[in-house]
């Protein structure tokens, strides 16, 4: 049995024109130990997986579909106690920013006690606060600088506190929603290996996620790609990144700066994904898919496996041998933006 087995899963939010498809029939699997990367453009329903998982959907969205497995449990059919019990003493989060999950009027160390001793009664207040010091020193901060307010920190200090927070309590599973975006570089950098770090002394699994592509190739086993609230393709992080086969993959590995891919030249990907409360038929990446045929606009894709990927395409046996080369090609990408004449994103 894996940490955590999502099965098809259907998250949508409720909107005046209808059910937006936010995340829409995906599945994937979380071993213990492991870390899985979660990537996609802005709007293709990471935050919204990760949130459901973790049971804090906002009050317009809700599990339509499929389950969402924890150590055996189905976490959509919990109660609400149940699952408040399990937020933070199993599956914590360290949310997109620190300012909006630190609470401004208490310290750090009294929201770290009040965390611990909520979710593990019976805990002294001379071990609660032996926990604080204990994750002050794996995150780097100075242990004297916990009875601080959350505005006395910087924004990477607070980012710290934050993942101290996440980890004190030993979860099984850690979500990490862009845990660095709001950090420069070499704050970022430093982040993502403590994290790494600490996560080998507690060996909990993480789902990292991301709209940058070099933050999972520095801290997942794995990564699953997800296009317009569906999988594009999923598999190990190596494959992914030196042979993918979905072209989502392939042009949105190119759209950043890769930090095995000196001097590459960054191309975009032409267009925005569809919109989601009526999604086109067929593949959800047909509209700027520079590969698509007729088929790909009217008939959705199943799995195809290939070495130990997963991936959405109808074409994904022809890659290999007849289209890897033109999919690789810059020009390619180009020419279907000069085609399309429309704006460019470059990953999010
Ligand atoms: N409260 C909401 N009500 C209606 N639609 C929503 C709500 N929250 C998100 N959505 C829609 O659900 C889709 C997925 O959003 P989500 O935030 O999960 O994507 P994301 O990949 O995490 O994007 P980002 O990186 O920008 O956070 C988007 O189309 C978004 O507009």
């Amino acid at each position: 049995m894996s940490l955590l087995e999502v099965e098809d899963l259907e998250v949508y939010y409720e909107t005046e024109d209808g059910p937006a498809q936010a995340v829409d029939g995906v599945s994937f699997e979380l071993e213990e130990g492991e870390n899985l990367g979660i990537v996609g453009e802005s709007g293709c329903g990471k935050t919204t997986l990760a949130k459901a998982i973790i049971g804090i959907l906002p009050d317009a969205g809700y599990v339509n579909n499929g389950s969402i497995s924890f150590k055996g449990d189905d976490l959509t059919e919990l109660s609400s106690p149940e699952r408040r019990r399990l937020k933070w003493e199993e599956i914590s989060m360290i949310a997109q920013s620190a300012m909006n999950s630190l609470d401004p009027v208490y310290t750090i160390r009294e929201q770290i006690v009040e965390a611990i001793e909520t979710h593990r009664p019976g805990t002294g207040r001379v071990e609660s606060n032996e926990i604080v010091t204990e994750m002050f020193e794996l995150v780097g901060l100075d242990p004297d600088r916990a009875d601080d307010y959350p505005h006395q920190f910087s924004g990477g200090m607070r980012q710290r506190a934050m993942i101290a927070m996440a980890l004190a309590l030993d979860p099984s599973l850690v979500l990490a929603d862009e845990p660095t975006t709001a950090l420069d570089v070499i704050m970022q950098d430093q982040i993502l290996k403590r994290i790494s770090r600490i996560q080998d002394e507690i060996n909990s699994s993480m789902l990292v996620i991301t709209h940058d592509v070099s933050v999972v190739a520095e801290t997942c086993d794995r990564v699953l790609v997800m296009y317009a609230g569906k999988v594009a393709e999923e598999g190990p992080v190596e494959e992914i990144f030196d042979r993918p086969y979905h072209p989502y993959t392939i042009g949105l590995k190119r759209a950043f700066p890769n930090i095995r891919m000196k001097n590459q030249d960054l191309l975009s990907i032409a267009g925005y994904p569809p919109e989601l409360v009526d999604p086109p038929q067929g593949c959800r990446f047909a509209e700027r898919c520079p590969m698509a045929t007729e088929r790909c606009r009217t008939e959705e894709p199943e799995a195809h496996y290939e070495n130990s990927l997963r991936s959405y395409c109808h074409y994904t046996d022809e890659i290999d041998s007849e289209l890897r080369p033109y999919a690789d090609d810059a020009r390619t990408w180009e020419q279907t933006a000069a085609a399309q004449n429309v704006g460019n994103v470059g990953g999010d």
